[in-house]
């Protein structure tokens, strides 16, 4: 008897392929029926596969018409996920506001979950001082581009401590404060029903006392993915152990997860917490990136493969259906249509 055969097409950046793509999973998919094989974005996606399902981390108008006219032509293919979907993590805004969204069904009597005070700013060079963020926020506060589009510059922020800090925004920024946290944030993959919680190296925390010396801003950049090398330098790093951190409770964080899930209709990504250290069990989330670097997650390969053998057999097929039928609504009616499958899934 011959078993069945899938095969999963993936349009990826070569950063991506790079990191993702390793032979462990390939070989791994492989062992349980799923040819992994990487899509020429150089030519029509139409004229290539045919594939069982699209994994992609590409955007731009283009492409969502590359993939709209493969599920015409294609009609059981699965695209996993949805570019519409997707477009909401660009923007620090949209990203966040979706926390709110499953906020109040989801706390529970032990903690609780939100997200920091922030206000947007689209003109930063008119900005003079902290009265013009309005009410509630104060120094110091964290600069985040507005836009989250995966270049470098959208990773680049500035801490600010005074308004002298004010001088060197640029683009449309996020002004967010920032919460001391024990310098310890959590990264929470998403893969499907799959939730992982990790613990990275993050800001140290900024005593008050320490506030009234600190002038203008620093800049910094990603830095949970400092090496090891980098991190070794700074003697605060030295000091701070990552196992002394105590894990969020598990039960909040699947609710987040879940939540989060449902309410984006994505499958693939991760978000960042962390532990305001002010109220101890309130966590906050500052951070949610779609398909982020899962080889850092140990066991991606099998936790992956699990992923994309639900997926091909229909374990995941109500979720993803519903994106198509969102996918005919957006190219009828030019907007979204109600959320009317993905609530089945756990
Ligand atoms: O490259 P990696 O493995 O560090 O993954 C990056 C993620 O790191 P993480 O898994 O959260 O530690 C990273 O997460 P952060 O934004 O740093 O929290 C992003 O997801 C990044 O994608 P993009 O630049 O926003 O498109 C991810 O970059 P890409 O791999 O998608 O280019
Ligand atoms: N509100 C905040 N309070 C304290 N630290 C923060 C806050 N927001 C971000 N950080 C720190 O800055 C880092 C980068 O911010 P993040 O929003 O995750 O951007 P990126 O998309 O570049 O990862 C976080 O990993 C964390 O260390
Ligand atoms: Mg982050
Ligand atoms: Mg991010």
């Amino acid at each position: 008897m011959t078993t069945k055969r899938f095969s999963i097409g993936y349009a990826l950046l070569l950063k991506k392929q790079k990191s993702f793509i390793q032979d462990s999973l390939v070989n791994l998919a492989k062992e349980r029926g799923i040819d992994l094989i990487k899509i020429d974005t150089d030519k029509p996606l139409v004229d290539q596969g045919p594939f069982d399902c699209v994994l992609h981390k590409l955007y731009g108008e283009e492409w969502r018409q590359e993939l709209r006219e493969y599920l015409v032509y294609n009609p059981s293919a699965i695209v996993i996920d949805f570019p519409d979907a997707i477009e909401r993590l660009h923007n620090r805004i949209s990203m966040l506001d979706v926390v709110a969204e499953i906020e109040a069904a989801k706390d529970d009597e032990t903690a609780s979950f939100g997200i920091p005070k922030q206000v947007v700013i689209y003109e930063p060079e008119k900005l003079k001082d902290a009265k013009a963020l309005g009410e509630g926020l104060k120094f110091p506060v964290i600069a985040k581009p507005l836009v989250a589009d995966g270049s470098a510059k959208s990773h680049k922020m500035l801490l600010i401590f005074s308004s002298e800090g004010f001088e060197k925004l640029k683009s449309p920024t996020v002004v967010q404060e920032f919460v001391n946290h024990g310098g310890v944030i959590f990264k929470v993959y998403v893969v499907g029903k799959y939730v992982k919680c990790v613990k990275r190296k993050s800001l140290p925390d900024i005593p008050d006392e320490k506030l009234n010396s600190l002038h203008g801003s620093l800049s910094f950049s990603q830095v949970s993915n400092m090496t090891s090398d980098e991190r070794n330098d700074d003697k605060y790093y030295k000091m701070l152990d990552l196992e002394d951190a105590a894990m969020p409770p598990m039960n909040l964080i699947t609710n987040i997860a879940c939540g989060l899930r449902k309410a984006m209709k994505l499958h693939l990504f991760n978000f960042d917490v962390i532990r305001d250290t002010r109220v101890g069990n309130r966590y906050l989330v500052i951070d949610i990136n779609y398909f982020p670097g899962y080889a850092k997650m140990p066991g991606y390969e099998s936790v992956m493969t699990d992923f994309f053998w639900d997926v091909l057999n229909k374990i995941e097929a109500r979720s993803f259906n519903c994106e198509k039928e969102l996918m005919k609504l957006v190219d009828n009616n030019g907007g979204c249509g109600e959320d009317t499958g993905s609530h089945n899934v756990s």
